[in-house]
């Protein structure tokens, strides 16, 4: 079992899914370009980014779902991945419990059914409709049918939609749990550009590119921050401060620190700054 407080010796990492210059080129143009990340077994990888800035293309790309156009995914041999997409394409006006939920797409034994209903916290809303449950107890529905695959990797797409701030707070320490009991990865996507699940080991700020890159700062060393958020929260939620080196033009373009103006931002076209290969932790990337 893993806890938040073991960190992960960098020889002993077992990479799930790495992505090395991996681009995306849909309906003419570049969805996401030069997107760089591993995932390793038991770390928390956050993407963050403005709406259609590319995390949902990029997390699909990790797991399999979109093939890349430039650049490389490799993934674990035989890797298993739960993933919870924003969206589910389910037939609302029919009825659906909880427990057929689970076996819409695979079937599983009841117990295993039951053992996962238990870990998320939901095992009385078994045989409840899905249509009538809150924004939370659906999102901890789809996280018992992820984790019912067992999986090496977990992909949550904004797990915390639809879900208030208390219920936010109660469903990243599940997702933490989660971690923590199986060691599985988990590749989270965040609708906030600033406050993220503070387990989280790195941080990847999206916009077409990686705008950049680094781990969260806890919320408990700041009192600004433990008043805002409350004693609780302060132990769950991160603040994550952008180290960006230049800024995205209306129109698409990238304007750099030295004023210089290019179509698209590449690692290696000069105007980058160190901090853009390396996370804050100093490793290489
Ligand atoms: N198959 C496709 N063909 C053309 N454009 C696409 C395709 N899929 C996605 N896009 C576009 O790619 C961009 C990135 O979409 P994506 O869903 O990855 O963004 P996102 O960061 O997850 O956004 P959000 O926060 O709104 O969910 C969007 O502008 C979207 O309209």
């Amino acid at each position: 079992m893993l806890k938040k407080s073991d960190p992960i010796e960098p020889a002993r990492r077992e990479i799930l899914v790495s992505l090395k210059g991996t681009g995306v080129h849909r309906g003419g143009r570049w969805l996401v370009r030069n997107v760089e990340f591993d995932i390793a077994r038991g770390e928390i990888v956050t993407l963050i980014g403005p709406n259609g800035s590319g995390k949902s293309t990029t997390a699909r790309t990790a797991i399999g779902v979109l093939k890349p156009d430039e650049g490389s995914v490799t993934r674990m041999p035989g890797l298993t991945v739960g993933y919870v997409p924003q969206k589910l394409a389910i037939d609302w006006t029919l009825p659906l419990t909880v427990e057929r939920l689970m076996t819409l797409t695979a079937s599983h034994p009841a117990a295993e059914i039951g053992e996962a209903l238990d870990s998320v916290g939901i095992a009385h809303l078994a045989r409840a409709e899905v249509q009538a449950l809150s924004g939370g107890e659906f999102q901890r529905a789809l996280l018992a049918r992820a984790i019912l695959r067992k999986p090496d990797l977990l992909v949550l797409d904004e797990p915390v939609q639809g879900v208030d701030f208390s219920g936010e707070v109660a469903l990243y320490e599940l997702i933490g749990a989660i971690r923590d009991r199986t060691g599985c990865g988990i590749l989270l996507i965040s609708h906030d550009l600033h406050v993220v699940m503070a387990s989280t080991d790195t941080v990847i700020c999206l916009n077409g590119h990686v705008c950049c890159r680094g781990t969260p700062q806890t919320v408990v060393a700041s009192p600004e921050y433990q008043k805002l958020f409350g004693a609780r929260a302060a132990g769950t939620l991160a603040i994550y401060r952008h180290h960006h080196d230049h800024t995205h033009l209306p129109d698409g373009r990238v304007q750099h620190e030295d004023g210089s103006v290019t179509q698209h931002c590449h690692p290696d076209d000069g105007h980058h700054q160190d901090h853009d290969h390396h996370d804050e932790a100093g490793h290489a990337r």
